[in-house]
């Protein structure tokens, strides 16, 4: 396959391969190390291609170290890789040009906020209005709207620094969302919430999709996140693509044998079949 820049995503023979210094045991090896450091390499992604048009809502899967968090950095314009190419909405991604970054976001359930943790919720998304010259009209519309999907109309005067994991959630989605982005990269993001809290954010994800139109790839261990948002998943091993193709079609293509099994059954064996 080559390069699709008709499609929104388009990743193309995509490498990364990460340098990490080598740490001995031992007071002796680790001085030594200080002189002459010595790295080992790591292929987090391996010749990954895909594509997604408009409007899809795709799950990314994969076990742990699979390559997909290295992926999403690199869609969002965090990492350059080593090898490949890619285009999202016909732009290279580690460019990072302004008019790439607003139409874009990267939302992580680990660090589900950046900026100050001293702003109450209210002036991050002011900042975040400044920041992506969101105009005033379209401003007050998408907050009216973000208050009303995630319910954090409560949270807009306090800093973000005393705010919950869950409330942290739903005030970073609303900082991302108040300048639209028409393509989401979605990392764990339901990572540590209660039950209630990830279904709210389950239902506001489907509401934007349907809404804006939005594409949008997304990680998750949480199968419940999967079966409600996806119809397609691309699953990935030691940063290579094992299947790309109908949620519904995967059990029987790579667990033929398994009776009605459930998502959690397959992936897990097929994740300990990748470990061996
Ligand atoms: N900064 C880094 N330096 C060196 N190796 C890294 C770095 N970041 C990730 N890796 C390695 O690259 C591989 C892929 O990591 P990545 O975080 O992309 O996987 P993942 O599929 O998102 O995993 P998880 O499900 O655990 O979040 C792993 O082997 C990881 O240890």
């Amino acid at each position: 396959m080559s390069l699709d820049e008709a499609r929104t995503v388009w990743v193309d023979r995509l490498g990364m391969r990460y340098r990490a210094p080598v740490r001995p045991a031992g007071l002796r090896a680790a001085l030594r190390s200080v002189v002459r450091r010595e790295y080992r390499e790591i292929d987090a992604v391996t010749h990954l291609t895909f594509g997604l048009d408009a409007g899809e809502v795709v799950g990314f899967l994969g076990p742990n170290g699979a390559g997909k968090t290295t992926t999403l950095k690199i869609l969002a314009g965090i990492l350059h890789p080593t090898s490949g190419d890619v285009r999202v909405l016909g732009c290279v991604p580690w460019q990072r040009r302004r008019s790439y970054l607003r139409t874009i976001a990267l939302i992580r359930g680990s660090q589900p906020i950046g900026g100050p943790a001293e702003l109450t919720v209210m002036d991050s998304l002011r900042y975040q209005q400044l920041l992506y010259e969101v105009p005033r009209d379209d401003f007050r519309t998408a907050v009216d709207e973000l208050v009303d999907l995630l319910d954090i109309s409560e949270l807009l005067p306090r800093q973000v620094r005393a705010l919950s994991l869950g409330e942290r959630m739903r005030a970073g989605l609303a900082m991302a969302m108040v300048y639209r982005p028409k393509v989401l990269f979605l990392d764990e993001p339901t990572l540590g919430l209660d039950v209630s809290a990830a279904a709210t954010l389950r239902r506001f994800v489907a509401q934007y999709a349907a809404r804006t139109g939005a594409t949008i790839l997304l990680t998750s261990h949480y199968m419940a996140d999967v079966e409600a948002l996806c119809r397609r998943v691309i699953l990935i091993d030691h940063g290579r693509i094992r299947y790309d193709g109908d949620l519904g079609a995967l059990s029987m293509t790579l667990a033929p044998d398994l009776v009605d099994p459930t998502l959690d059954v397959v992936l897990d064996r097929l994740y300990r079949d990748g470990a061996r």
